[in-house]
């Protein structure tokens, strides 16, 4: 799919701002704090219903207005597609598709495509598994979006359950609870326990399942990237090779989907269990751990406590990995959801999402920067933010558009050719 226009009405640094694009490379370019991650977040925001800097909106909209509006222009599938959604912290937000009023906000996902790369991304190898939860849970949205609906119904049950371990953790402790209907307090909340448990192991199993599924699926695909960005010597396997030969390819990286339910079971790494399996292995550890759950006043089983664990030479990443190889993994991730979403998931026959890259030349070291170039040249739309031109390396070929961003305004260069 390709972005055609943009135009932001009090988001972040901008009243307004009105941008046109071209297929092909854009390049974002401007002094630090000009505005040019601003345009590519609001982007990522039409695709994911998040920011990839904040988790809550208020930041986004404009300072002293109360509404942001982010209109886009798109074509897919060669026809065109116009999203508009509007954001108003405190507020539900409220979004348009083709000028229609959407019900409901999840509805916009999977509408969307793009692939975003950013700085912030060196978490995902580094940081907490919070973060590799979310990587899964919006690429999952992007591909299949009634997942959004089971994570929103699991979060909900999640609280509720959580609450009520807090409730009986203080019975326990001694603390007089309200009888309900003439029943101690305690057997009150066991039995509501009970429907919670089960509630949470059907939308978690769901949840657990299409996130192991999604995984497994990325592997080949990042070990294939991994190799293709890593500076080893002769390590590019080259360009292109068909997803079905990806998982032939001898990668020291990989990821595979940590979860106790699934230790539970035994389940073999790359295996993909049914969901019933899942519901009951699940149900059970949360039955057999009420204990320790009032206890703590904590649900500790389910895929809110899961990981994506990220591999290198058969070690976890995590500590294992180099700054520069932290870097590779990263950025092989999220080629590796490029892919995933351009080679497996085309479904309306121009399924290539955009490719974001933000900021993210400037941290690489030049041979890496020659490659990501390289392989991003044949994308069919390229977003790039830089603060130097220079940063943007020889390898991308073709034309480039470029727009100035700067003092709150972005003005189109024009465009050059580099082949
Ligand atoms: N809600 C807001 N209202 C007004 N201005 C904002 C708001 N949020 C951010 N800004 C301003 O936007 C600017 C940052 O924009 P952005 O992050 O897009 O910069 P950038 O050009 O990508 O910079 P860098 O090269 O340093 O990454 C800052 O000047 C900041 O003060």
């Amino acid at each position: 799919m390709q972005l055609t226009a943009l135009d932001l009405t009090d988001f972040r640094s901008y009243p307004r701002l009105s941008l046109s694009f071209q297929p092909g490379i854009t390049v974002l370019v401007g002094q630090n704090g000009q505005g040019k991650t601003n345009i590519v977040e609001a982007l990522w925001y039409l695709a994911t219903l998040s920011s990839h800097r904040v988790p809550h909106d208020a930041a986004l909209v404009h300072r002293g207005e109360s509404t942001a509006i982010i209109r886009a222009s798109f074509v897919r599938a060669g026809r065109p597609l116009q999203v508009d959604l509007e954001i108003t912290p405190g507020r539900s937000n409220r979004a348009r598709l083709q000028g229609q009023n959407v019900s409901r906000l999840r509805d916009l996902l999977g509408e969307v495509r793009a692939v975003l790369f950013a700085p912030e991304d060196l978490g995902l190898v580094k940081a907490d598994p919070e973060g590799r939860r979310r990587f899964l849970d919006e690429l999952l949205f992007e591909i299949a979006p009634r997942f959004a609906s089971v994570k929103a119904d699991y979060d909900r049950v999640l609280k509720q359950r959580g609450n009520l371990l807090k409730q009986m953790r203080s019975l326990r402790r001694g603390g007089s609870g309200r009888s309900v209907a003439g029943l101690d307090p305690a057997d009150s909340a066991a039995s509501t326990l009970e429907v919670w448990d089960q509630q949470l192991a059907r939308f978690g199993a769901e949840l657990l399942r299409a996130r192991l599924h999604l995984v497994n699926r990325l592997s080949p695909h990042l070990g294939y990237s991994y190799l293709r960005v890593s500076t080893d010597e002769g390590a590019d396997p080259g360009l292109d090779l068909p997803p079905d030969q990806r998982g032939d390819v001898n990668s020291p990286a990989s990821i595979r989907y940590r979860s106790s339910v699934l230790e539970e079971l035994g389940a073999p790494v790359g295996s993909l269990p049914g969901t019933r399996e899942i519901q009951d292995a699940m149900l059970e550890m949360l039955v057999t751990g009420h204990d320790e759950e009032i206890d703590r006043g904590a649900t500790l089983t389910g895929p809110h406590r899961d990981d994506m664990e990220i591999r290198l030479h058969d070690f976890p990443a995590k500590g294992y990995a180099s700054h520069g190889e932290s870097w590779s993994l990263a950025l092989a991730l999220r080629l590796a959801s490029y892919d995933l979403l351009r080679l497996e998931e085309g479904d309306l026959g121009d399924g290539e999402p955009i490719l974001i890259l933000d900021d993210v030349f400037s941290e690489l070291d030049t041979r890496r920067r020659e490659r990501l170039g390289r392989i991003v040249t044949s994308a069919s739309q390229v977003l790039i933010t830089t603060a130097n031109d220079s940063d943007i390396p020889d390898s991308l070929d073709g034309e480039i558009h470029v727009i100035e961003v700067s003092l709150g305004d972005a003005v189109p260069r024009g465009s050059g050719s580099r082949s």
